[in-house]
């Protein structure tokens, strides 16, 4: 019994996830930077807890942007007409979206800086430039 209310419960969360990545761009945008960012930190060997780091930080963009889904999704079921707190529910649930897109570029450049800073300088050395 209570298997069986996991494994629905578990279906209705993959249709949602499921229904934001089908329907929203931004969402897609973000897996795509996502896979890409996790590929370069495999490739760069970057420690464990520097990729927790960069997890944690796209888990939370991922997730700002489907509540963000969730918010005008609920908004646009209760009008299609313009509303003043239509705008704030769908602004703030946006401003949390910017935050945690903020957030994964500043974790980005923190545990990526020194990797790169490592990697360019041993390029410009083997080029014969920079020591
Ligand atoms: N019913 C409404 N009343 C007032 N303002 C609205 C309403 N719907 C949208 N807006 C304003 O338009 C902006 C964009 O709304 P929209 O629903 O197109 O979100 P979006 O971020 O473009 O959506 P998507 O993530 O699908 O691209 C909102 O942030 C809000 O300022």
């Amino acid at each position: 019994m209570a298997r069986d209310s996991f494994r629905k419960s578990l279906g209705y969360a993959l249709s949602g996830l499921a229904y934001a990545l089908r329907t929203q761009p931004n969402m897609r945008f973000h897996f795509g930077a996502a896979l890409v960012v996790v590929a370069v930190a495999l490739l760069l060997g970057v420690g464990v807890r520097d990729f927790l780091f960069i997890l944690f930080a796209i888990i939370l963009v991922v997730i700002a942007e489907m509540f963000n889904t969730a918010v005008e999704t609920v908004v646009n079921l209760y009008t299609n007409k313009y509303h003043p707190l239509a705008r704030v529910a769908k602004d703030v649930a946006a401003g949390a979206v910017l935050l945690a897109a903020l957030n994964s570029m500043v974790v980005g450049l923190l545990v990526f800086y020194p990797y790169l800073h490592a990697f360019v300088r041993y390029w410009a050395r083997s080029l014969g430039g920079v020591n």
